[in-house]
């Protein structure tokens, strides 16, 4: 079942603070949901409509008991995303992680999930969690090694969402478990004095709790929800925080990352307002900044979003209030899908890792990196038992995606090959899939092979229902006909039909690459983007010509440099 549900926008208001500059009670209001607040010069007065205002008087307990509802989803399986936005030192923190006397949302949710456990009667929940920063668009795992932070890619799953890969997934028991990993993960957070605030954050960070709900009238299934909690690092203005050339620099990665964050909810707005889906309206840049990569599921996804602003009082702040609100009330219009997943069967798989023994605090976290025997898990004296879904470990995969024997067997005969038999195989793939695409196309559409660009859109086709198979299939074919359009020099068509392409293969980073040449060559940025080769004959990397160019090449797009990579390597 699918459900359309906007992203739900509460605002928070921190009491006043020395560093907040003049105080004027008047300049920010709070009536119920209601919202505003008068700009720098004092002449004008904005106002916004939200879901859920706290004035500087809310408590944590209060903040929490608005989200909770939305947590609680978690135990259909519906996933939720909560995040807290704001200029740097207006209350992200301290409304996300809180303090130990006053904790925040992400304790208080553990707490709620063990307290739900413990009343459950038809189902069990079990719980783990990962936990990731993001610094300088980089992805961090921070249950790795604690003096050193394990860099991570971002991948697409199974199901069509962008995962971190290898991450390190904890589970825990209780909220005393959860507290001895989080804190000491918490500390690995880079943290930089800044003028604004002694104890700025200078990543975004996300915890996500994945709560297994197994039915026990029939054990052998289970569905997942997960509640991704963001603590997001704050925008800046480098005049006011008086930055050194290394904190510009991650200032400079903060800001275009929610930048981006803008542009993704911008177009997704524009999406709503021309009654567009996200595939037949503008192009929405999730892929120009790993945060909005993650966040994607919560910004006109399948997860159910949750935008906590947080705002500093003082005239210092008095612009950052209006943009945040402005922020809050364009995300507010963004839709996603809520689906409620089936219970899907369980795999018979060994429980995730448990916490062995009390943390020592000043112990660095361990990750297991050598070959487990299927089903084993090791625990290192007097630290912590980890996971990691790594080649080596045994991987961890929901019940939506788990790897069949068969699968299995393909992998580890893969394993065994040469670059030169890969190079082959993959060849042998590729013409087969290209050939079951062509009678598949040459039934669908009536491609003229001699027109430089004869394909016309199918607007209709809705990737949910299509395999990955089908999905790459249809991206090659596309991207045939985009280079076919680029190779004669109509780059606004080439343009649109890379754009399409994309839409059925969102991991191809080439392919994104060349999107934004082209839009930099549209704009007179960048000079006039040329295909690759001629689209009729392309050579592989082991030298063997390839002729199949005229159906296109998703992987073309990975075998050379793009122009614009040349030119910066120049
Ligand atoms: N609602 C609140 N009540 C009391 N104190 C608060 C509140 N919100 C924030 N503070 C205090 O304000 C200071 C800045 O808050 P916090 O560190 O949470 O900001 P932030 O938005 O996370 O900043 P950054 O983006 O730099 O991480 C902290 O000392 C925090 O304890």
């Amino acid at each position: 079942m699918t459900t359309i549900k906007s992203i739900a926008c509460h605002v928070r208001l921190r009491p006043p603070s020395e560093k907040d500059g003049k105080i004027d009670q008047e300049a920010i209001k709070i009536e119920g949901d209601k919202i505003s607040a008068l700009n720098k010069d004092g002449d004008k007065r904005y106002h916004f409509k939200l879901d859920k205002c706290h004035d500087t008087e809310s408590s944590q307990q209060e903040v929490f008991d608005c989200v909770k509802p939305l947590v609680e989803q978690a135990y259909k399986g519906i996933n939720t995303t909560i995040f807290a936005y704001g200029v740097t030192g207006a209350g992200k923190t301290h409304t996300m992680q809180g303090t130990k006397v006053e904790p925040g949302i992400i304790p208080r949710t553990v707490e709620a999930i063990f307290q739900q456990r413990s009343i459950l009667r038809k189902s069990t929940l079990n719980v783990s969690f990962s936990y990731v920063e993001i610094l300088k668009d980089e992805v961090y795992d921070l249950l790795g090694d604690r003096s050193m932070p394990k860099k991570r890619d971002i991948r697409m799953s199974g199901e069509g969402q962008n995962i971190v890969a290898d991450l390190v997934r904890q589970h825990i028991n209780s909220i005393d478990e959860f507290s001895e990993v989080y804190d000491a993960a918490a500390k690995t957070r880079k943290t930089a004095s800044t003028k604004l605030n002694s104890s700025s954050s200078r990543s975004h960070a996300i915890l996500t709790l994945h709560i297994e709900i197994i039915d026990n009238s029939d054990p052998m299934h289970s569905r997942i929800g997960k509640i991704c909690l963001t603590d997001l690092a704050g925008s800046e203005n480098n005049n006011l925080t008086g930055n050194d050339k290394e904190r510009m620099r991650e200032s400079s990665a903060i800001n275009t990352s929610l930048t981006t964050l803008g542009k993704v909810v911008d177009a997704l707005n524009l999406n709503a307002q021309k009654g567009h889906t996200e595939s037949g309206g503008v192009f929405v840049p999730y892929r120009e900044s790993k945060l909005t990569r993650l966040l994607q599921d919560a910004l006109g996804g399948t997860s159910q979003g949750l935008l906590i602003c947080c705002l500093a009082p003082g005239e210092t702040f008095a612009r950052d209030t209006i943009n945040t609100l402005q922020f809050a009330k364009k995300s507010k219009a963004v839709e996603n899908r809520l689906t409620v997943p089936e219970y899907s069967s369980r795999q018979a798989s060994a429980p995730l890792p448990r916490l062995s023994k009390p943390i020592n605090p000043d112990a660095t976290f361990k990750v297991h990196s050598e070959p487990l025997p299927s089903g084993a898990i090791r625990s290192i004296p007097g630290r912590m038992a980890l996971a990691t879904i790594s080649a080596n470990a045994r991987p961890i995969r929901s019940t939506n995606n788990r790897m069949t024997r068969a699968e299995g067997d393909k992998e580890n005969a893969l394993k065994g090959m040469t670059d030169e038999q890969l190079d082959q195989r993959i060849q042998k793939v590729v013409s087969q899939q290209i050939a079951r695409e062509k009678e598949l196309c040459q039934a669908l559409l009536p491609v003229d092979e001699q027109s430089p660009v004869p394909f016309v859109l199918d607007k209709d086709k809705n990737t949910d229902l299509m395999s990955t198979e089908e999905k790459e299939n249809r991206a090659r074919v596309i991207v045939s006909h985009a280079r076919k359009a680029h190779y004669a020099g109509d780059l606004q068509q080439a343009l649109s039909l890379y754009r399409k392409a994309l839409e059925y293969a969102p991991t191809n980073h080439r392919l994104a690459t060349r999107i934004t040449e082209l839009e930099l060559s549209l704009e007179g940025i960048l000079p006039p983007q040329r295909p690759y080769s001629n689209p009729s004959i392309r050579e592989s990397k082991s030298g063997i010509k390839r002729s199949h160019a005229h159906m296109g090449s998703l992987a073309e797009m990975s075998y050379e440099e793009s122009p614009l990579k040349k030119e910066k390597l120049r």
